[in-house]
């Protein structure tokens, strides 16, 4: 016969996924892995709520910089429980990423800190590393160690230049994934030397983001083989594949001069952004003939003086007519002027600016956390099972130690002899100030 195990999840964890930890007189359960099974008690059948889509899956993350604990977080915004292992000895956390997550704090260079480690993958779905090559290998945490004891273990290694090649173990950043990557090449005004976009490409659209979907389908996969699996992401190969448009679109033309003199960056006058009297700025993105018309419309010019849209040797004198026109009127007097068109102008909002713009507040598209801070809403939308982002405060490193090692079966005196030997830290003091 097979034994059921209940874990109690946090009121938070509980109130956000809509699962109920309960007895076995249950309504349903879920088995996410043989050895664990988490017992559901749908709250709301009846359709005001939702189970989110990770929901009973865990997760834990090795602490990172930042592609790392993106990932953790979109996995935990959407349902999964995510518990961060952080270092002992370090008073603040750097993880700006850090929402909804659980913190232990654990001394993985003391074979018991590793150890507590094995039995917390042995109970998980999937383990998150953003170590350079060879440092879980060497504190024998590899994959070998991990999947030997839980075969349908997911283990995501999230990696500058990936497991492989000669760069494998080269400390590196966003920017040299991105140069590797041969899209900061590309990236950049005319004339000038190539520019990163902050480190957006790198680190979170090919880094963190990329992993969290090879887990996804890691995860789905297992549904079906029963098997866990290794991922091997490079952020390296994440960002050039998100740039996939950019190889698959050269037989277009679309790159065939020099970077910053093209359709797409900032080559093109009616692709650029504007200066408004009041030094800000709009965005303008008229590319299609019809939309175009309509930004000379909006503009207040006539066509006729106008040299072809497409006569590529006229677009810097195009672009100095846009400059002088966009300098006339502040950018609330242009977004009125091309709200409701179809010109493909809008204001270039501010971080500040975006909660309070109509269109983003119909959506709820940015939320305001416990501490008033000014979040995205977790992207895309499910019909069914949207993510629910968490509200409270970020956690405090180790603050949830002692209910993490107790939901993974620890004993007290286990407990109190890792928090002695200095293997493990609590911080629930900190949190309770
Ligand atoms: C552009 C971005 C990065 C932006 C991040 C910035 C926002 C932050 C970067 C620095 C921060 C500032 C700094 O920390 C100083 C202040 C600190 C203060 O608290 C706050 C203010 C600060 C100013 C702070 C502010 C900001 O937070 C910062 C400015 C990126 O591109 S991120 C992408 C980076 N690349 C990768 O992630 C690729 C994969 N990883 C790697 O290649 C390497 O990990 C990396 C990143 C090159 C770092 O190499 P490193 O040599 O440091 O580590 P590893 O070789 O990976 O080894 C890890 C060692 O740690 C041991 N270990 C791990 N866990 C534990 C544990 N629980 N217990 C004990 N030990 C542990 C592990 O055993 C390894 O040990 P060894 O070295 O002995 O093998």
């Amino acid at each position: 016969m097979r034994h059921w195990k209940c874990f109690s999840l946090s009121q938070e964890h509980q109130k956000r996924t809509r699962i109920k930890t309960t007895t076995p007189t249950i309504l349903c359960a879920c088995v996410i892995n043989p050895r664990r099974a988490v017992w559901y008690e749908v709250q709301n059948l009846k359709g005001t709520g939702s189970i989110m889509a990770l929901a009973g899956v865990r997760v834990i993350e090795l602490a990172g910089l930042a592609p790392a604990p993106f990932c953790g977080m979109i996995l935990s915004d959407f349902g999964a429980k995510v518990i961060r292992v952080d270092r002992t000895k370090v008073a603040m956390t750097v993880d700006t990423q850090a929402r909804g997550k659980q913190s232990i704090a654990l001394n993985l260079k003391n074979p018991k800190g590793v150890a507590v480690l094995k039995r917390l993958c042995v109970q998980s779905d999937v383990v998150l590393e953003p170590y350079r090559k060879g440092v879980m290998e060497k504190m024998g945490l590899g994959p070998d160690d991990l999947l030997k004891e839980n075969p349908r273990l997911i283990y995501a290694r999230l990696t500058g230049y990936g497991q492989s090649g000669s760069y494998a173990k080269a400390a590196g950043h966003d920017i040299n994934y991105l140069a590797m990557s041969g899209l900061l090449s590309m990236l950049g005004r005319s004339s000038e030397k190539p520019y990163a976009p902050l480190n957006l490409v790198a680190d979170f659209a090919g880094g963190g983001l990329m992993c969290a979907f090879g887990i996804v389908l890691a995860l789905l996969e297992r549904s079906m083989s029963g098997q866990g699996q290794i991922i091997d992401a490079s952020m390296v190969e994440g960002a050039a594949y998100v740039g996939s448009f950019m190889w698959k679109s050269r037989s277009l033309g679309l790159w065939n001069h020099p970077r910053g003199e093209n359709l797409l960056d900032s080559g093109a006058p009616f692709y650029d952004t504007y200066r408004t009297s009041d030094g800000k700025y709009m965005a303008v993105g008229a590319i299609e003939p019809q939309f175009y018309q309509q930004l000379i419309r909006g503009l207040g010019l006539d066509d006729a003086d106008l040299p072809a849209q497409m006569s590529v040797s006229d677009w810097p004198q195009l672009r100095e007519t846009f400059i002088r026109v966009f300098a006339t009127k502040t950018q609330a007097e242009w977004s009125q002027v091309f709200n409701g068109t179809d010109a493909c102008v809008t204001p270039v909002l501010s971080l500040d600016e975006v909660l309070s713009h109509p269109h983003n507040k119909a959506r709820g598209s940015f939320f305001k956390d416990s501490q008033g801070e000014v979040s995205p809403r977790p992207a895309p939308v499910l019909s069914r099972s949207p993510a629910e982002p968490c509200r409270s405060r970020d956690p405090f490193i180790g603050e949830h130690t002692r209910s993490v090692l107790k939901e993974y079966g620890f004993e007290q005196g286990q407990i109190d002899q890792l928090l002695s030997g200095g293997i493990v830290e609590c911080n629930e003091a900190k949190a309770r100030l």
